[in-house]
């Protein structure tokens, strides 16, 4: 799914309204029709719309015009409305003062906020508000009246629709400028955007409608989004042929492990077979080859040289870069631990490796404080940091930097990068990023990473194109989360379960053709 960030979605209005003649006020009244619409569902009073009562807040902007419009459906309705604007009546927008004018002859008042009789009482008590303070054109911290009135919103009881995008939320990049309204339902005109997919905004938006306001079908179908949000629906996986073997699925290398993390390797390489590997090899030292030997029984364990703390001594890169020539995809990283050999190890395959590279954890942490060593690279190399690996390899993961800073990195580095989180963000060497829409706070558990990474070795070494891949391993990360979390819960979720739980996720993507 398309997002568009705030010029863009200016321009498009712009377009329909000037080259294609499409009357704003059209638009602005089919905008309004819908969040009316929502607002009567969540209404909170049983019985038909009459006698219940709404709070309806304005910007001076044309957020603010989808308001007024949307305060003389309501009271078209039978719903009592009172309606508040907050800022400079004298800054109004020619469509909101439009607006204005049907509202009176509607026979209701446009009352300045400031100083409006009795309002908090009223807010306190209505059956539902709708907020139409701002919308994309949202640039500065809130302030004065409009602050005010979002933290009287946020104090309600009542459900609360927002015209758009919540006010306070930046369109662009999910950041709150200063506070902003946490809606119920968000109805967002024409296409969504970015900062209603992301943290922190995604949280404020409720669940998020669509609405279509009148801007031609072709036009959005034309505009150009370097965001898209990845929805059910947009992932498939082929069929597999009847006339295959193994080899056809990918041989994957994994090097991972060390005492004291003999889990990471196993859940990785347990995963890749899960998402359908061919072959997976699991590359870990020879102190923890016993463990991993009685744990996988599809991979296939072999020791590497360690040093005596049981982590990868500098004699293993022989082996594994032997091994390398022989695979699709290389993963390496998971429960590795971080000495000097195995930094060097990760420079090595980095260097020599003529297949994808995954970098996971340890693997990430290798790289970090000489970045420039992804320059080296001959191959693709995706990299899987949360938040704290991506700050040692100089990213901001906090709050609405998310987006442009994955962004940032995949570009400047000719990258791919998930950068994990809720809604993980995978940012592409040619400036794309795609939010993910699946997974939750159930996940946040050790291990899911390394099922994460095996998840996408297994769909890379399976040759699909390299973006598809990725994007299908965290959607499908997720969406096994979401479903163990729904047979198990919340609190009970674990990395083995997602595991498990890979088939069910898989089978929902597999393409009928
Ligand atoms: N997408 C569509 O097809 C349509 C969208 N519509 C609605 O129009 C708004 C965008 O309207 P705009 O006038 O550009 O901006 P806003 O109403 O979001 O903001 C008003 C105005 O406020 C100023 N401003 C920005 N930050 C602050 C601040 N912190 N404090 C005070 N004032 C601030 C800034 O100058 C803005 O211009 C869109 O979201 C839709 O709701 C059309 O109604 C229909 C077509
Ligand atoms: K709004």
């Amino acid at each position: 799914m398309k997002l568009l960030n705030a010029a863009q979605m200016r321009a498009l209005d712009r377009y329909a309204i000037d080259i294609l003649g499409v009357p704003s006020t059209l638009l602005m009244t089919n905008a309004a029709r819908q969040v009316a619409e929502a607002a009567l569902e969540l209404i909170s009073e049983p019985g038909p719309a009459a006698g219940k009562c709404a709070a309806v807040f304005c910007g001076p902007g044309n957020n603010g015009g989808d308001g007024v419009a949307a305060a003389s459906y309501l009271l078209k309705k039978g719903v009592k409305v009172r309606v508040f604007l907050t800022g400079n009546r004298d800054k109004m927008t020619a469509d909101t003062a439009e607006m204005e004018r049907r509202l009176n002859e509607d026979g209701a008042v446009l009352e300045d906020y400031a100083g409006a009789a009795d309002v908090e009482y009223y807010v306190n008590h209505c059956g539902v508000i709708v907020d139409a303070l701002f919308g994309i054109g949202l640039n500065t911290a809130l302030r004065g009246d409009a602050l005010d009135a979002v933290r009287l919103i946020n104090g309600a009881s009542a459900p609360v629709v927002a015209a758009d995008i919540p006010s306070g939320v930046e369109a662009d990049t999910g950041n709150i400028l200063g506070e902003a309204v946490g809606a119920d339902v968000t109805v967002t005109f024409s296409l969504p955007k970015p900062g209603q997919f992301v943290e922190p905004g995604c949280t404020c938006c409720g669940s998020v409608r669509i609405a279509d306001i009148g801007i031609p079908a072709e036009l959005l179908d034309k505009a150009e989004a370097d965001c898209r949000a990845v929805t059910a629906g947009e992932i498939t996986l082929p069929r597999r042929r009847p006339d295959t073997h193994k080899g056809d699925y990918g041989r994957d290398l994994i090097i991972a492990g060390s005492v004291g993390f003999t889990g990471a390797p196993v859940l990785a390489a347990r995963a890749a077979s899960a998402a359908g590997a061919g072959l997976v090899s699991l590359g870990v030292p020879e102190t923890i080859y016993n463990i991993a030997a009685v744990k996988c029984d599809e991979e296939m364990p072999f020791p590497l040289p360690c040093t005596a703390e049981g982590s990868l001594g500098g004699l293993a890169v022989y082996p594994i870069l032997d091994r390398l020539k022989k695979a699709d995809v290389c993963l390496v990283g998971p429960g590795l631990g971080r000495s000097q050999a195995a930094r060097e190890i990760v420079f090595a395959i980095l260097k020599e490796a003529a297949v994808p590279v995954v970098l996971d954890a340890d693997g990430i942490n290798a790289v970090s404080g000489n970045i420039d060593i992804l320059d080296e690279a001959l191959a693709p190399v995706i990299l899987t940091p949360h938040a704290g690996e991506f700050k040692r390899l100089g990213g901001n993961a906090e709050g609405g930097a998310r987006l442009s800073e994955a962004r940032r990195f995949a570009v400047s580095h000719g990258c791919i990068l998930v950068l994990k989180g809720h809604r993980t963000i995978t940012a592409l060497p040619d400036g794309a990023v795609c939010v993910n829409t699946t997974g939750g706070p159930a996940m946040a558990k050790g291990g899911t990473g390394d099922v994460l990474a095996g998840m996408i070795a297994a769909l890379v070494g399976q040759k699909f194109p390299l973006k598809d891949a990725v994007l299908a391993a965290v959607y499908l990360h997720g969406l096994a989360g979401d479903l163990c979390q729904a047979r198990y819960g919340e609190y009970s979720v674990t990395a083995g379960r997602i595991i498990d739980m890979l088939p069910e996720a898989i089978k929902t993507v597999i393409s009928s053709a």
